[in-house]
């Protein structure tokens, strides 16, 4: 016999015992004793409980009876000592009579779940009806078996629950043992409690229910505090042990700042054992503490998971809608969409005349007065197929957008006046496109004009890469009149097919994004705004974010100003209901509710205010070397403007020449003449610095620049535009600066010190001189000296600065050679900028 047989000696013994005399018993007795636990029949038993032994070994007995310990095979089943099987209260009726009715029974292969407590609990043999021994467990019995950690009155009244012998408490007397069983152990107490509350109705309940309900209400009256804790405590338990079952997840994914609560919910465990874990692992943490990334790595690894770190999603991020490699469009559900295109080319080689004809023309079908409003953008049909055209003829639009990572234009339609040839804003417009990566289709218009001859365009295109196909290049070049309407259709034809060939598509069935083409106030309506559908399908009450601000689709119009409820992608629309007025090139994003909406609305506008206030993001040639350092810029773009076309190819062709390791000099656009808005547009969008050679910014320019922060630097001398890009390339640059005059000083009187030198006395003629002030002695319009000064005074006391109309008196470091009537002129050097 083992030691731990020997231990269990005592508790066989009893059981022996007790099945003796409980044969011995008449059946009055026996039916009192049924219910009882060995403890509670040992204090009923009167004589026998003096027998029997003593008590603690008894909650010892019950304790391990509860382990799932197998019984000792020479141990025979108590069949009357369960408090689930009252077996004395069934008069002469056979035992399988005595189970309930059929349709009362729980389920699971028909036999009775208490055969489970024949593995699990020797001391519960009670429930010897085993017709199916044979058999796997059912799902109850596994439940079961996993709960034998449970107190040993917690499992007997579970498996009671489980019982096919639930007979009615009034019938056979079981209530008041089932009473006093239920009253004698707080636990057993507890989880009748819990099952009377989870299976309300059920016979298991019933059965207990009765007598432990009275022993409750005595002891601990219903909705006491006491009870309500002791439920949320067995609550919690049990989800616990829910959560327990659950599998582990494959991959543990991860916020930084999480705690163990946070990871205990995702792997469902408990938090108790994951600190267990961690503690053993070597981190004594408690479980409100954010674990870093290595800890939870670690505690992934030892569950044997995959851990991985969660991107943050920064809602206010919206551009992240708009990132082709990384959004959340669905590739299986893209559909084509219509082009977008964008019509540019010099001063009056016909853009407007070619879009009003479109416009008359190739208009949505419906629109009888054609386009009734101006919103920015139509679209014209051509063939049943929509081609979406931006209003606004010319570049500012279109950098504009650019200039906010708007790139909504698919083609660029290069309108060139076959009378007039390729000019300085056709070349503008060609730069334009090239910069912004779209295709160009050339239109060759006024092909009506006689004596023209659309060859020599084409011939002059090939210069800036334009090369027809029947040249073996790639662009198509169309000539059209778009006065007469000859050859327009080619024109949309030779779109559609660039589009196909682009394979433009988009996913209607997605939150609609897309840009603003326009946006004003309106007195009446509010903020109204143009926006061109890219991606989804917007829809009126959509909440929406526009750029930095936010709001709710409230009203929504087509290009024909008819009110519609939902627009397909590259559908310009009109809507209003937005809280205040975007940006034309604002990127709008329908969000999932309005609180959302609005949190990242009023989130964006913050950051722009911010980053207005911190403004310094722009590229200059005074942080080049930073900004290509910090942006890990591979290329410094520059735009080059001449007085004649000779500086315009020597700068250009220099430029290209800088050789800065790892980075490289890009022209985007060079031309002769003035700087001028167009310039200042396309520098903005591509981050480029203009580089101006005898040529001076004109009109809205300059002070455009000034307000976009566009670095433009002036020149006279090619070889100091070359020297000073290379310098800001190697981070080399001199800062550049001016003398800046404070104000002067008339010497009146003079005071000799032997040793202190000359003090010369005065009155300030003109502004303030300074003592840090830098001081030029002129005397009869020569600059006898240039130096710094010694020592300040106002009449006897140091000052730091004496103003005009005041006496002074001074030295000069190192010179004491002052004559009455000499000037001393202040001033200082300032930092400036070139293009000052
Ligand atoms: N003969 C002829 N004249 C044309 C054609 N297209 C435009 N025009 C004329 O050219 C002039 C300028 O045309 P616009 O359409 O205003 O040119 P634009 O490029 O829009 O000019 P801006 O808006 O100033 O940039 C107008 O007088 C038009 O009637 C054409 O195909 N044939």
């Amino acid at each position: 016999m083992t030691e731990e047989e020997k231990k269990r000696r005592p508790l066989v013994h009893h059981i022996r015992k007790q099945s003796a005399s409980q044969s011995e018993l008449p059946a009055s007795q026996r039916r009192h004793s049924a219910g009882l636990s060995s403890r509670a029949q040992g204090e009923r038993r009167g004589e026998s409980s003096q027998n029997s032994p003593e008590p603690r070994q008894r909650r010892r007995v019950s304790f391990e009876s509860n382990t799932g310990r197998p019984a000792p095979k020479d141990h025979r089943p108590i069949r009357a000592g369960s408090a689930s099987a009252p077996t004395g209260t069934r008069s002469n009726e056979p035992r399988s009579q005595q189970r309930r009715p059929l349709s009362q029974r729980p389920r699971g292969n028909g036999r009775p779940i208490s055969a489970n407590n024949n593995v699990s609990d020797p001391l519960h043999r009670t429930h010897t009806h085993n017709p199916l021994p044979n058999q796997h467990p059912t799902t109850n019995q596994r439940n079961n078996h996993r709960s034998t950690n449970r107190p040993f009155n917690a499992q007997n009244s579970q498996n009671r629950n489980n019982n096919t012998h639930k007979p009615n408490a009034a019938q056979n007397g079981s209530g008041r043992f089932g009473g006093a069983l239920a009253s004698g152990n707080n636990s057993a107490r507890n989880n009748t409690r819990r099952r009377n509350q989870t299976t309300p109705g059920t016979t298991g309940a019933h059965f207990v229910s009765g007598p432990a309900r009275g022993t409750q209400r005595k002891s601990e009256p219903k909705g006491s505090k006491k009870a309500q804790r002791i439920a949320a405590a067995t609550a919690a338990r049990n989800r616990q042990n829910e959560r327990k079952e659950q599998p582990l997840p494959q991959v543990l994914e991860y916020r930084l700042g999480m705690n163990v609560q946070d990871i205990a919910k995702i792997i469902h465990r408990d938090v108790a054992e994951i600190l267990k874990k961690l503690f053993l692992l070597g981190v004594v943490v408690n479980q409100n503490q954010s674990l870093d990334s290595d800890t939870i790595e670690l505690l992934a690894a030892d569950y044997g998971i995959e851990s991985k770190q969660k991107a943050e999603v920064d809602v206010a991020d919206i551009d992240r809608f708009f990132n082709e490699d990384d959004n959340d469009i669905d590739p299986a559900k893209l559909v084509p969409r219509a082009p977008i295109v964008t019509i540019m080319g010099h001063v009056d080689h016909g853009k407007t005349t070619l879009l009003d004809y479109l416009r008359h023309t190739h208009v949505t079908a419906g629109e009888a007065g054609g386009i009734t409003q101006h919103i920015g953008a139509y679209q014209a049909r051509l063939h049943d197929r929509l081609i979406t055209f931006l209003d606004t003829p010319g570049h500012e639009a279109f950098t504009e957008m650019r200039a906010r990572g708007a790139n909504i234009t698919d083609i660029t339609v290069l309108v060139v006046a076959a009378d007039d040839g390729v000019m300085p804003q056709t070349i503008e417009a060609i730069h334009h496109a090239q910069a912004a990566k779209t295709p160009i289709i050339v239109a060759i218009n006024k092909i009506d004009i006689p004596g023209v001859d659309p060859q020599n365009i084409v011939n002059e295109l090939m210069e800036y890469d334009l090369v027809p196909e029947e040249y073996g290049g790639s662009t198509i070049e169309v000539p059209i009149s778009a006065k007469t309407g000859e050859n327009v259709d080619k024109l949309l034809e030779m779109i559609l097919l660039q589009a196909d060939v682009m394979e433009l598509k988009s996913d209607p069935t997605a939150k609609a994004r897309g840009s603003v083409i326009e946006a004003r106030l309106d007195k009446g309506r509010g903020a109204v705004a143009s926006l061109l559908i890219q991606q989804g399908t917007l829809k009126t009450g959509d909440p929406i974010v526009v750029g930095n601000t936010f709001g709710r689709v409230r009203t929504m119009n087509d290009a024909s100003h008819h009110n519609i409820k939902s627009a397909l992608p590259a559908t310009p629309v009109e809507i209003t209901g937005l809280n205040e007025v975007p940006q034309a090139g604002d990127h709008f994003v329908v969000m999932d509710s309005e609180k959302e909406a609005r949190e990242t609305g009023e989130s964006r506008a913050k950051t722009a205010m911010e980053e207005e206030r911190n403004n310094g993001t722009v590229v200059t040639l005074d942080t080049l070397f930073s900004t290509m350092a910090k942006q890990e810029m591979k290329t410094v773009s520059l735009i080059v403007k001449a007085d004649v076309q000779g500086s315009v190819e020597a700068l250009t062709s220099s430029l290209k020449k800088i050789k800065v390791e790892g980075v490289r000099v890009e022209i985007i656009h060079a031309g002769v003449g003035a700087i001028n808005e167009s310039d200042i547009n396309l520098a903005e969008a591509s981050g480029a610095i203009i580089i101006g050679f005898n040529v001076r910014p004109v009109g809205q320019a300059k002070s455009d620049a000034e307000q976009k922060h566009v670095d433009v630097r002036l020149y006279n001398v090619i070889y100091d535009a070359i020297n000073e890009v290379e310098s800001a390339m190697k981070g080399q640059l001199e800062p550049v600066y001016k003398e800046k005059n404070l104000g002067s000083v008339d010497v009146r009187q003079l005071f000799h010190f032997s040793k202190i030198g000359t003090i010369a006395g005065g009155m300030v003629t003109d502004g303030v001189i300074t003592r840090d002030a830098k001081i030029r002695l002129v005397r009869d319009g020569v600059v006898v000296y240039d130096g710094v000064l010694a020592s300040l005074k106002h009449e006897k006391d140091d000052a730091k600065e004496v103003k005009k109309g005041f006496e002074l008196g001074l030295t000069i470091a190192n010179f004491n050679d002052e004559k009455v009537g000499d000037v001393i002129e202040a001033y200082t050097m300032e930092e400036v900028k070139a293009n000052a």
